[in-house]
């Protein structure tokens, strides 16, 4: 066959073409010559940093297809009528387009059409890469009622590759369902509940790369940020944005958002944590910080030249009062006190016939006595000073704390030692997060245009309060699971949670198709949800593979959890071995005795470094292509109540994707014997 009647060469000759085009756009960005255009040196700087990033944006990937789709409308449209659809676009010499970004408006029928609703698509086709060869292609004729609907082949050979290093972008594959919390709009902030292997991080990460392409000029002036509840799951999805193009999103924790005031040394007793963590602690704050503002008991008396300026008591006190009643920041009101004083006096000059300006007013605000009359009614306020005093000192709680915490629980938030000074007291993160929320009553936390946050069912109602005031005036995605909320503080209920973080009006979207745990796996997990979250539907596995899934009961518990792991090994792909915490360190000995090296979470498995030891508290967010599970009745008894337990369970039992092997030499936790 010649190879223009070979769809397949056909199709390999737009691959090569549009690489060349790639090339040349590259090579054009190379070119620039910015001397001439900079006028100076920081000029110079900035657009060579932005030209760098754009040459990197255009790198291409040889383990990255370019596309990954074509659509053929049935009718042409002002943009064409075929279009090919990769990770970026990618234009020939005129400017017509080769490859159509994933996020572009003409894009999206490739993820929402069907045959039920066509969109105008005639021709769907996926493509199949071996090694970042075109090896395949799979077509579905939309508007032709003939064919018979069925699953991509391809489609779900991507589901059930075999994992392996951090995670990766699923552009080629996303779903329906997926693709509509993707693109929804800026203006409003979605919350995502759903099971584990769903597929909720990835549709985090990929709604923020659209957001940036949909506008991309505003958020690069605002900022967006991706929080997760470790480093070694940020680590585990760093490389999923910059696959996409998109290198300019940060990534944090809550700890690391709020703590740049105190350095956190210290830990609490779940029940303290739990008291400040309730959303009160806002209240008592906030009934704290205003606790400062004292009326004026003396009237002020300013000296200008040979003239006098009195302004009374009475008068100062209704400039503190009309401050105190308007709802902005303490340290805003505190620097407008002085002007409002000033203009006080500036009214009694005008009215003895004198025209003072601007400047007078100014020289007024900085008047000694003026001065002494802010310091009096409005002092300063340092937040962590304030929560160290609230939390060591017991009349000062007390006077604050009445009728929103009862004495007993005031003793709670008290520490048994209380501290001297910032630097030497043993904040714990809870307390980290009273002092952001000090510091904002003080001065506005900066706003972000959009936040992901990320298994979001484990914070605090102070905690999502200082994720809500990073993004004031932009708007959140946040993503969770009610059934793996393993704090004590949990969330359990999303409507209340949004209400903390101050986006009520907020949608709660839910997803149901697993893509992570082979059906077998999934069922066995899920027979713990009426005991711990009841009320949750259980996740579909959209896998075929059914997967493994191994039970053993052993007597040499340590000698054969090692070999289950030198089975799994081989086979393909990562693997990991998830314990209780306090069973880390003899497994650790155990395997390094066996001759196995292993990683740590977050460092990333390679092909060659494939096994990582993993302590069930750190197992959220982060999967496995086999999961040896060590002892699950240690992962139960680790945590400080059963619910926990087996929530901390049913994490890890929810990380494989293509195999568990349990082993045991305790009983099984009776939760999970069959119903
Ligand atoms: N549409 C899709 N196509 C292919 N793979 C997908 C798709 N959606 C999700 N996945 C894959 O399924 C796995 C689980 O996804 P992800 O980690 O986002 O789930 P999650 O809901 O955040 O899970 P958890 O609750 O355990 O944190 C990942 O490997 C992801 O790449």
């Amino acid at each position: 066959m010649p190879a223009s009647d070979d769809p397949l060469a056909r199709e390999r000759a737009h691959l090569a073409s549009s690489r060349a085009a790639l090339r040349a756009m590259r090579e054009d960005v190379e070119a620039l010559d910015i001397k001439d255009v900079t006028a100076n040196w920081v000029n110079a700087v900035v657009l060579g940093r932005q030209i760098e990033d754009r040459i990197k944006a255009l790198a291409d990937l040889s383990h990255t297809p370019l596309f990954f789709g074509r659509l053929d409308y049935l009718h042409t449209t002002q943009e064409g009528q075929r279009f090919y659809i990769g990770r970026r676009h990618v234009h020939d010499a005129g400017g017509d387009p080769m490859v159509i970004d994933w996020r572009a408006p003409v894009s999206q029928p490739y993820y929402q059409a069907s045959k039920k609703d066509p969109q105008d698509v005639g021709l769907r086709r996926r493509f199949g890469y071996t090694g970042g060869e075109l090896t395949a292609y799979e077509d579905e004729h939309l508007s032709d009622p003939e064919e018979l609907e069925r699953t991509s082949r391809l489609l779900q050979a991507e589901i059930e590759r075999p994992r392996v290093g951090p995670m990766r972008d699923i552009v080629a594959t996303i779903q329906p369902e997926q693709d509509g919390i993707v693109r929804s709009d800026l203006s409003g902030t979605v919350c995502v509940q759903g099971g584990p292997g769903t597929g909720k991080t990835a549709v985090g990460l990929h709604r923020v790369a659209y957001l940036l392409y949909a506008h991309r000029e505003r958020l690069a002036r605002t900022g967006t940020l991706v929080i997760g509840p470790n480093r070694s799951f940020l680590h585990y999805i760093e490389q999923v944005l910059p696959a996409l193009g998109e290198l300019e999103v940060k990534q944090a924790t809550v700890d690391d958002l709020v703590g740049g005031q105190v350095e956190v040394r210290g830990t609490d007793e779940a029940a303290t944590a739990v008291l400040k963590g309730d959303a009160r602690m806002a209240e008592l704050l906030r009934r704290a910080v205003r606790s400062h503002v004292a009326l004026p008991k003396e009237s002020l008396m300013v000296v200008r030249g040979s003239r006098r300026w009195r302004v009374p008591a009475y008068e100062l006190e209704e400039i503190v009062q009309e401050l105190t009643d308007r709802d902005i920041r303490y340290g805003a009101a505190r620097e407008a006190l002085p002007q409002r004083i000033a203009h006080a006096v500036l009214v009694r000059m005008e009215q003895a016939g004198e025209a003072p300006d601007d400047r007078v007013q100014n020289a007024v605000a900085r008047n000694t006595a003026v001065k002494a009359v802010v310091k009096e009614c409005w002092p300063p306020v340092e937040p962590a000073k304030l929560v160290l005093r609230l939390l060591s000192d017991a009349e000062f709680l007390a006077e604050h704390a009445e009728g929103l915490f009862t004495e007993d629980e005031q003793k709670l938030l008290r520490w048994a030692k209380p501290a001297r000074s910032v630097k030497t007291a043993k904040w714990s993160a809870a307390d980290a997060v009273l002092v952001d929320e000090a510091q904002d009553l003080v001065e506005r936390t900066h706003s972000l245009g959009h936040v992901v946050l990320d298994e979001a069912q484990d914070l605090s109602p102070m905690q999502y309060r200082a994720v809500g005031r990073r993004c004031t005036t932009g708007s959140a995605t946040i993503l969770g699971d009610l059934a793996q909320g393993t704090t004590p503080w949990a969330t359990t209920s999303w409507a209340e949670a949004l209400g903390h973080l101050g986006k009520p009006e907020a949608v709660v979207e839910e997803l149901t198709a697993g893509f992570r745990v082979p059906r077998e796996v999934i069922a066995y997990a899920s027979r713990l949800l009426p005991h711990m979250s009841p009320g949750l539907a259980a996740v579909e596995s959209v896998r075929e593979n059914p997967g493994s899934l191994e039970i053993r009961h052993t007597d040499t518990l340590d000698r054969d959890v090692v070999a289950a792991c030198a089975e799994a090994l081989a086979h393909e792909g990562s693997i990991g071995l998830i314990a209780a915490d306090a069973r880390i360190a003899p497994l650790a000995e155990a395997l390094t005795a066996a001759g196995l090296t292993y990683l740590s979470p977050g460092e990333e498995t390679t092909a060659e470094s494939r096994l990582t030891l993993v302590p069930a508290s750190l197992a959220k967010g982060l999967e496995y292509d086999y999961v040896v599970l060590d002892e699950p009745a240690a992962v139960v008894d680790g945590e400080p109540d059963e619910r926990t337990g087996l929530r901390r369970l049913y994490v890890a039992l929810t990380r494989a994707v293509s195999g568990l092997t349990m082993l045991h030499s305790a009983p099984v936790p009776p939760q999970l014997e069959q119903v």
